[in-house]
Formats: C-alpha cells, structure tokens, sequence
C-alpha cells in the first residue's frame, strides 16, 4: 500500500469503503435511508437554515459512526475470529459510538422535525 497515493485514489478507496458498508450492513442501509427520509421531510417542511444545520449533523453522526463501527468489527475479525475479552471490548465501545449518535439523533428529530411535522399534518 502506498502512503504517496494520489487524492483521486483515496477517494476512490473511500467510496469502496461506504459502498461495502452499505452492501454488507443492514443497519448501514437503514440509517442512509432514515437520512434521506427526513431531509425529504425537511425540504417539504421548508425548514430554516438552522434547523438543516442540525439534522445535517445528526445524519452525518449516525452514518460515520456506523462506518466506524463496521471498520471495527471488521479489523478485530481480521485480526483473529477467536473469542475475546479485548475483541469483545473494541466491538462493544464502537457499538457504543452508534448508540450515542442515534440517541443524538433522534433528540435532534424530536425537537427541530416533530413540531414542525405535527402543526404541518394537524393544521
Ligand atoms: N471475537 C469476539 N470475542 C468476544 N466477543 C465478541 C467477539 N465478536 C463479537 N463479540 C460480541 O458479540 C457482539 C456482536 O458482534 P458482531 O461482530 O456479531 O457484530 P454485530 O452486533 O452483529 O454488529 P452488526 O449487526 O453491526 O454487524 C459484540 O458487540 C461483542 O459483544
């Protein structure tokens, strides 16, 4: 592997990264879809640019984190598949980062999203 690769080929290698996140992980693929829902909500909200600023936030969150959790999960497989206290440390903490940008994220739909939806439907 080079460490002079040109910035078009890290690109590349990052895109292949996502992309077989996306392939291999459900949760990877559900979190891109919740994404897509609620900026589709957004935009039919007309929301202030503020609240975009937010919930663009949450869903970066959200999906780096799930990126970083499968990144996890895989280095620790490939390091050994054997049962271990310290494997089962590393998966855990980076399942750990998802469950905090989740909890993140559904605050931030709950409080920038909901209203707004709510006086939308009901009015
Ligand atoms: N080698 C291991 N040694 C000890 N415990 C492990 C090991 N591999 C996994 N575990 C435990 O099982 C849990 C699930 O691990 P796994 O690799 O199956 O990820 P997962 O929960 O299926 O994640 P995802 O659904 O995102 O793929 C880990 O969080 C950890 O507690």
């Amino acid at each position: 592997m080079s460490r002079n690769q040109s910035e078009p080929a890290s690109f590349r290698h990052a895109l292949a990264g996502i992309a077989y996140a996306l392939r291999t992980e459900p949760h990877m693929r559900f979190h891109l879809a919740a994404s897509a829902v609620v900026l589709i909500v957004a935009a039919w909200l007309r929301l202030p640019r503020g609240d975009w600023m937010w919930l663009l936030a949450a869903c970066t969150a959200v999906l780096c984190a799930e990126l970083v959790n499968t990144a996890v999960e895989r280095a620790v497989d490939h390091a050994s598949l054997q049962r271990s206290e310290l494997a089962k440390a590393a998966k855990d903490t980076a399942a750990g980062a998802v469950l905090i940008a989740s909890v993140f994220a559904a605050a931030v739909g709950l409080i920038v999203l909901l209203p707004p939806l709510w006086e939308r439907l009901s009015g």
